[in-house]
């Protein structure tokens, strides 16, 4: 494996009642806080309130950011930062899925940011401070309320990028699995997809000797692919949303990448598609991803068979290294549509007009993806694969 230095310092505060932990939290911080939510979910399920009379158990004067979208946007992270300069805060608390604690991040790192955020963003300048800020997460997918990490859709520009800071860890992140039993069935899908996705982007390396990283990924891919079809049939059960929650964090905190060097290529042909869309992150790899595997299979049949063997039960009797991995990328294409994602562009009506476009938005860069380095016409190909 790989050296590596791992650290992670947001405190991880799980299970159910912990929401009254905000009351020691959040006076560490200040009493100017700012909260930042979506499309009023939380209000619907009493979250909302339940953060409210809290705040005024500690005294805590609160302003607020509601609306923040799903593929969060620049001009919102703006009004964000405006606020913040205005009320002077002193902290943000993000209650909401990954695109309002991502907002949440580029708004902390911007309060403190003289200049466009989009610098930042679009990695044109480097994030030294930011305002503290906490999370109560209500969706299992991205892993943000445990990770640095940030997606932000610039929609003037059609341009979507994710970026991090070792400053934009939250500083503590309440998981309490019952709000998110009400995460609709789609969005609950698309967060499996994403948990899934985050495990391949680092599962998928040419580092030698990483049993326990390999192990630790088939784990959480194999909890995942148990869990999912039940929770499917039975979105409010508290024990398989527990289940997923956990499994959302573990993907993506830095644990499974320690030494090793994960791939990220699906994500960023990802972003190109949903920075020109506008369609779930989730539903985006879902279609991509297969893809992506068949076109880099070559780069390295063997870990794409112990995937197959270990983790999708492929029967290695009488075939061949690359019959069992394509087998085990078949079974993953199959996995994903039984618990009803999508598998082409054309579910959200995307066909072939604006591939090219795509194409240029993920090359921004140059070439990327540490598995197979892609080129233009990489991309290209797993665009036109996945119409
Ligand atoms: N920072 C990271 O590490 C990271 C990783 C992967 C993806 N992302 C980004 O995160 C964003 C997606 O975040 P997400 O998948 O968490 O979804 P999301 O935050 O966009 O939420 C999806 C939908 O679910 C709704 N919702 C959230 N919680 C709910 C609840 N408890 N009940 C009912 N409805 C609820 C939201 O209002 C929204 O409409 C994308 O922009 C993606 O690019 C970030």
């Amino acid at each position: 494996m790989q050296n590596f230095v791992f650290r992670n310092p947001t405190k991880l505060i799980f299970g159910k009642g912990q929401l009254e932990q905000l009351k020691t939290e959040v006076p560490r911080y200040g009493t100017r806080v700012l909260l930042v939510y979506g499309g009023g979910s939380i209000k619907r399920n009493g979250l909302y309130d339940e953060v409210h009379t809290i705040f005024h158990e500690i005294g805590a004067e609160v302003f607020e950011l509601s609306g923040v979208e799903p593929n969060p946007r620049l001009s919102t992270v703006q009004k964000g930062i405006d606020l913040c300069r205005k009320e002077n805060i002193d902290f943000l608390l993000a209650v909401g899925g990954g695109s309002v604690i991502d907002c949440t991040k580029a708004i902390a790192a911007g309060a403190k940011y003289d200049g466009d955020p989009w610098d930042f963003i679009a990695k044109k300048a480097a994030v030294t401070e930011a305002l503290p800020f906490g999370t109560v997460l209500t969706l299992a997918a991205t892993g943000s309320e445990m990770n640095a990490g940030s997606v932000i859709t610039n929609w003037e520009t059609k341009e979507k990028y994710g970026w991090g800071s070792p400053v934009t860890f939250p500083q503590f992140s309440i998981l309490d699995p019952t709000y998110t039993l009400t995460v609709p069935k789609e969005h609950t899908v698309y967060g499996m997809v994403d948990i899934m996705s985050h495990v391949f982007e680092q599962y998928f390396h040419h580092v030698p000797n990483t049993p326990l990283q390999d192990r630790m990924c088939e784990a959480v891919l194999k909890t995942v692919i148990e869990t999912a079809p039940k929770l499917v049939n039975d979105l409010e059960n508290y024990e398989l949303r527990e289940t997923v929650l956990y499994c959302g964090t573990m993907a993506l905190n830095g644990i499974l990448q320690m030494g090793v060097r994960g791939d990220w290529a699906t994500h960023n042909i990802e972003h190109a598609v949903s920075a020109v869309y506008d369609i779930p992150h989730g539903g985006g790899l879902a279609i991509l991803f297969p893809n992506w595997m068949k076109h880099v299979v070559d780069e390295n049949v063997a870990r794409f068979k112990q995937l197959a063997i270990r983790v999708f039960n492929v029967d290695p009797a009488g075939k061949t290294d690359r019959e069992i991995a394509l087998e085990g990328i078949e079974k993953l294409r199959e996995f994903w549509s039984s618990i009803g994602a999508p598998c082409r562009l054309a579910d959200y009506g995307i066909g072939e007009e604006h591939i090219e476009t795509m194409a240029d938005k993920a090359m921004v860069f140059g070439e990327f993806g540490n598995f197979k380095k892609l080129t233009r016409e990489d991309v290209l190909a797993i665009y036109r694969a996945s119409l």
